[in-house]
């Protein structure tokens, strides 16, 4: 008998690696005009175009009745006449292309379009990039995609994540991420660097070398106030760095934060760097996306941690591409969760 979603789990993790060796490949040699900006005004650059073209690729090869929610997608891509949006159609052929056409790896399987000879047309490509365009909902399977989640920490060089998650009727039940530029070691950030987290529910959580090998299983140590320190965003827009303080306070933390672009928050949280991650909103308005938390909230819980909302309410991957009303995110271990929620209360308690 095979376990349940091993066949997911391999087409995912193959597919995630051939995005990681795209992006860390593209960032070596991205020039002017490889970068735009969205009408959120956030970046977005080839390399999360072109990453989200190659696991939409395999998906849909692999699981062709599964919907995809995408961070991405490629109306402006197709309508633009300009000579950017030429350049950019053609460099996300050729590094799609580039990706999906390498030599079968370990795990992979011709069949999903794999290898020398499998090339795709610049429409072909335009529009798996858009099969990312579902609205996610309660029921069904769905899988989320983030091609490149801190698009802002790729482009400085600092970390970024590649991540994708299989949703179930709601819940997550697989998810993988590829961190090519996470250290090993963060107390050695110069040291060897990339890994690739997978998780499935209920058969635990483990970090494999960025060629899926060496699979080491993951468990969130219990650590005391005194070692815990918390995982934040580097970008202060994203999550409030002054609450986390107010909070580290409350608790007695007295390591100063570790910041950190993207869910590789969550899988240095997993194997025990920092103990905990705090995101706590930096306004009213908006609203936390499916692809920024499914993969990271499995794999913390699957290393036996906890994640809520702060307010302590579970995380609703079933209302569409958001998190809905959720309100901020709290993950850490099971011991001290219920601590950080307390003193979240605490200090917005002190506000008024
Ligand atoms: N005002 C905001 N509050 C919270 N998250 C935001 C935000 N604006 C953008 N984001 C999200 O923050 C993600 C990066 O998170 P982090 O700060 O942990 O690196 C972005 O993912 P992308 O980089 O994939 O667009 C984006 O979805
Ligand atoms: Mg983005
Ligand atoms: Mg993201
Ligand atoms: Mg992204």
């Amino acid at each position: 008998m095979s376990l349940a979603f091993s066949l997911e789990r391999q087409v995912a993790l193959s597919a995630v690696a051939r995005a990681c060796r795209l992006t860390s490949s593209v960032f070596n040699k991205l020039v002017k005009n490889e970068t735009v900006t969205k009408d959120d005004k956030s970046p977005v650059t080839v390399g999360d175009y072109s990453a989200q073209a190659v696991v939409n690729t395999i998906l849909s090869r692999a699981f062709p009745d599964d919907p995809i929610v995408g961070e991405e997608d490629a109306s402006d891509l197709k309508s633009g006449t300009s000579e950017t949006a030429q350049t950019l159609r053609k460099r996300i052929t050729e590094l799609a292309n580039e990706a999906l056409t390498a030599d079968l790896a370990y795990g992979d399987v011709a069949d999903w379009g794999l290898g020398p000879g499998q090339e795709r047309t610049t429409e072909e490509l335009l529009n798996a990039i858009d099969r990312g365009n579902h609205a996610g909902g309660p029921t069904g399977r769905m899988w989320t995609l983030d091609p490149i989640d801190g698009t802002k920490g790729f482009l400085r060089g600092e970390q970024y994540a590649v991540c994708l998650a299989l949703i179930v009727n709601s819940r997550v039940e697989l998810g993988v991420m590829g961190c090519p530029n996470l250290p090993h070691d963060l107390s050695k950030p110069d040291g060897p660097r990339g890994s690739i987290f997978v998780a499935v529910r209920g058969q635990g959580a483990e970090q494999r070398t960025l060629t899926l090998g060496d699979p080491k299983p993951l468990q969130l140590p219990h650590l005391p106030i005194s070692e815990l320190s918390f995982l934040e965003s580097v970008e202060a827009a994203h999550s409030s760095h002054s609450f986390n303080d107010r909070v580290s306070s409350t608790l007695g933390i007295t390591k100063p934060p570790t910041r950190m672009d993207s869910q590789a928050k969550y899988c240095a949280l997993a194997r025990g760097d920092g103990g905990a991650y705090l995101r706590m909103p930096t306004g009213v308005g908006y609203k936390e996306k499916i692809w920024d938390h499914a993969s990271g909230s499995l794999l913390v819980t699957e290393a036996g941690g906890m994640i809520t909302d702060g307010r302590g309410a579970p995380l609703d991957f079933g209302l569409g591409r958001t998190l809905g009303e959720n309100f901020g995110i709290v993950a850490a271990g099971a011991e001290v969760h219920p601590l950080i929620i307390a003193a979240i209360k605490q200090v917005n308690e002190q506000k008024v």
